[in-house]
């Protein structure tokens, strides 16, 4: 299922900075070089070892539906420079009144276990349109991903638990309560309690009751029993408005009531105390009154971090419900991700030599921050245990040719550590093309295949990758010869600029 929120044209939603560069371009005659552009991120979030990419669904959307309305173009006709004059000229309107993106993407697949500095998407076009892209694919690409990943760390966590998103009302507004759901989803929860979500992305929709529903009556067996006979085919029963082993008991009294009538007690709820002690003892009481099919679930401000422990204390949890620490990414609100131009087209015209790349880069003192050049694909190579090691390469220039013999991949923090790949090794280009010449050409799997292929990829990174604490980092290098043409444009930039 597509993603419904975004079949409106968001073309707008950008930097002002794109547009005025894209005019840069459109009045200096540059608007249509072709240009090379990277989205990649240099860490991954949570202190973590892994990152799953997510947003690509909704990149789609927003590039098919990239069309700059008259609301739009009389809205950039209002803005006006330091001298109160227009910022933009007519002439550059209609230029964009008639703009169709017409760029060649390559992505890699959403649910795909990504690392730092690889291409999470490649653009490939006239330069004012790559422009353009920048901020809504960084917008896209940047939140889904962490969400995604927060959730993959989550479900490492839960195992086979029952995983419920609840955090729509915590969520950033609208649409980060709507991305966080679908996000989430991927990544590894079952279900959400945000219905709209279920709606549009066809996400399986859970839930319980909130605390209003028992203040609502004059006790809580009252409550519990209206509740268990309005929908006796979804009763999970919040046991902790007032004391947790009552609401246990009255629980139980209901529960053997809807057995009367062929149904059942589905689970209780626990949302506050102490989780571990009190889930053993609701276990204990459940248990002795014959209700071993009744799920316990548990919510109130869960992570990763306490899940663990209170798997470790032995806590006897089914279901776990995580909402604000999920939808918020709340140890780290924002995955750093950047768009980079790699490459500008120069023709003969332009100077003495034949067409061909001209290779671009960003210098940092911060060797971390020194962007890479190139028309760049990821080679995985994997075999029958996992993945074995990420291999950044240029397409135009690869060593012998990107279906070739044997390849060389170099540590890009330790150039003396080099790792030889035959022609005999496995391996996978993670980059697909996603749109050609402005037309999408790839057909994005169901969100319930995209969140099942984040399962399998975590079968197939090392364990000591997934760990949270001191992860082991998989080895990402480049390929000999980019490792080359970059090493030695980082040289003449910077004797440039001596
Ligand atoms: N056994 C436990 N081990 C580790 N963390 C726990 C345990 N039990 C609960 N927590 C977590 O501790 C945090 C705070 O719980 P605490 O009991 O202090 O507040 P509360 O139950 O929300 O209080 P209130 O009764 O006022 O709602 C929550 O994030 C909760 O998930
Ligand atoms: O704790 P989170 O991970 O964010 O999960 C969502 C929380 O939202 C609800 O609480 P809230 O107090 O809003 O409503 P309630 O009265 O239904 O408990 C629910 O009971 C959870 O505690
Ligand atoms: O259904 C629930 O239990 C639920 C939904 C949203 C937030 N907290 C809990």
């Amino acid at each position: 299922m597509t993603n419904k929120l975004y079949d409106t044209s968001l073309s707008l939603l950008t930097d002002l900075y794109q547009v005025t560069m894209a005019y840069g371009y459109w009045k200096s005659g540059t608007a249509e070089k072709e240009a090379v552009f990277n989205l990649y991120f240099r860490k991954h979030p949570f202190g973590g070892g892994f990152t799953v990419a997510c947003g690509l669904t909704n990149v789609i959307g927003y590039i098919e539906h990239f069309s700059l309305s008259k609301k739009d173009l009389r809205y950039l006709q209002t803005l006006t420079g330091n001298d109160g004059q227009p910022l933009f000229e007519e002439a550059f309107l209609d230029y964009l009144a008639n703009l169709k993106l017409t760029c060649d993407i390559e992505a890699i697949p959403e649910g795909t276990v990504v690392f730092p500095n690889e291409p999470l998407v490649r653009v490939r076009g006239p330069i004012l349109q790559c422009q353009l892209l920048e901020t809504p694919l960084l917008n896209l690409i940047n939140f889904e991903s962490l969400i995604a990943t927060k959730a993959a760390r989550l479900r490492l966590v839960a195992e086979n638990d029952t995983l419920l998103e609840f955090g729509l009302r915590r969520a950033q507004g609208v649409d980060g309560g709507m991305t966080a759901s679908r996000a989430a989803y991927i990544g590894g929860c079952d279900a959400t309690s945000n219905v709209l979500a279920g709606k549009l992305y066809g996400i399986p929709v859970r839930g319980t009751h909130a605390h209003s529903w028992v203040m609502s009556f004059e006790n809580e067996a009252e409550a519990f029993q209206t509740y268990a006979d309005v929908l006796p085919n979804n009763v999970t029963l919040l046991v902790d408005t007032y004391d947790t082993i009552q609401g246990v008991h009255n629980a139980i009294e209901v529960g053997r009531k809807l057995e009367q009538k062929g149904h059942k007690l589905a689970g209780i709820r626990l949302d506050s105390g102490d989780l571990a002690y009190l889930s053993i003892a609701a276990r204990k009481l459940l248990d002795e009154a014959g209700f071993t099919d009744t799920a316990i679930v548990a919510s109130n401000d869960l992570d990763e971090t306490i899940i663990t422990s209170l798997k470790q204390q032995g806590a006897k949890i089914d279901v776990w419900g995580v909402g604000t620490k999920l939808v918020t990414a709340f140890d780290q609100p924002a995955l750093g991700g950047v768009y980079k131009l790699a490459a500008l087209r120069h023709t003969s015209s332009e100077n003495a030599e034949p067409d061909g790349w001209d290779y671009k880069m960003k210098l940092s003192e911060q060797a971390i921050k020194i962007s890479t050049p190139g028309i760049q694909q990821v080679r995985r190579f994997r075999n029958e245990q996992g993945f074995i090691a990420d291999m950044i390469f240029d397409e135009s220039n690869a060593e012998p040719n990107p279906a070739g013999v044997t390849m060389t991949m170099i540590d890009p923090l330790d150039f003396t550590k080099r790792r030889k790949f035959d022609a005999t090794q496995a391996f996978d280009d993670l980059l697909v093309p996603v749109f050609r010449d402005g037309t999408c050409v790839y057909e994005s799997p169901d969100i319930h295949a995209i969140r099942a292929r984040v399962q399998t990829q975590l079968t197939n990174l090392h364990s000591g990758v997934k760990r949270f604490v001191n992860p082991h980092t998989y080895p990402v290098g480049l390929e000999r010869n980019l490792h080359e043409l970059k090493t030695a444009l980082v040289m003449k930039l910077r004797e440039r600029n001596d």
